[in-house]
């Protein structure tokens, strides 16, 4: 008889609320994301990706609701806590130190993962961390780049360095805030590549915030779209193409 095997989930957000004075930013979201999967969050500006992205990675604090890694109850532990568990993130504005060469900015971005405060101090003593760096530029295809300046990058290389940087610590779930913003459409190809086989290499589950939506429909498995604050629909990327609310809300603007 045939098994039907429940996927593993690696997120889980249950009811998720947080409310800004009068505005309810996010009201009652709930999803869970598969191990491996790519799932994309999508919906119209301050309908709620932001603040539902900070509120699962500890910088804000939910005023109800629960988010659980890997089946443990992770609400409101510290992003540090998180980063420990596997969890990294991309910002939407770039994180990378202009004055430090590309290497440098991955062995720092590595340091922080681990959360060593020790090395900022005194200095890393390494533990890998430059091993693992040369095999992010490798993997980024930076390596023409390595002592450059991260700063006298073009913009799309400095957001390919900022992916790498996530991926310093091989984590477990990244949430990528806004991966495609502002990148030119030959690094977006790239971006969106390395990507994919990180993902399929690595088994990486990765959960992106994205307004191109070329982007998060040829990239995600999976799309959920939010607006005001609650999820509206949720299906494959031709399933959301398709559903007239999505249209009305979102893809008819
Ligand atoms: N710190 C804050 N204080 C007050 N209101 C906030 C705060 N952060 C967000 N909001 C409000 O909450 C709502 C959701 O904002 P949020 O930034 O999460 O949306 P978003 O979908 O990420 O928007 P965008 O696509 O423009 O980045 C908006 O109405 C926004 O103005």
């Amino acid at each position: 008889m045939a098994q039907i095997l429940e996927a593993n989930k690696v997120l889980e957000v249950t009811n998720l609320h947080k409310a800004f004075g009068g505005i309810k930013a996010v009201n009652g979201v709930s999803f869970s994301v598969n191990e491996g999967e790519i799932l994309g969050i999508i919906g119209p500006n301050g309908c709620g990706k932001s603040t539902l992205f900070n509120c699962i990675l500890g910088q804000l604090e939910p005023s109800e609701g629960s988010v659980k890694l890997d089946g443990r109850d992770v609400t409101n532990l510290r992003p540090s806590e998180l980063n420990r568990r596997g969890v990294s993130r991309t910002f939407q504005l770039l994180q990378v130190f202009p004055e430090l060469s590309v290497r440098e900015n991955l062995i720092l971005a590595g340091q922080e993962h681990e959360g060593s405060m020790l090395s900022r101090f005194f200095g890393s003593r390494d533990a890998g961390l430059s091993r693992k760096a040369d095999q992010m530029i490798s993997f980024f295809k930076l390596g023409h780049l390595i002592d450059e300046k991260a700063g006298g990058l073009s913009y799309g290389q400095q957001k390919l360095l900022d992916a790498a940087m996530a991926f310093m610590a091989g984590p477990r779930l990244v949430l990528l805030d806004e991966p495609a913003g502002g990148v030119n459409l030959t690094m977006l190809g790239d971006l969106k590549e390395r990507l994919r086989a990180i993902n399929a290499e690595q088994g990486a589950t990765f959960v992106v915030i994205e307004h191109n939506m070329d982007f998060v429909m040829s990239l995600c498995s999976r799309v959920i779209v939010l607006a005001e604050g609650k999820v509206l629909a949720e299906g494959t990327p031709a399933q959301v193409r398709a559903n007239p609310a999505v249209i009305e809300a979102y893809l008819g603007h």
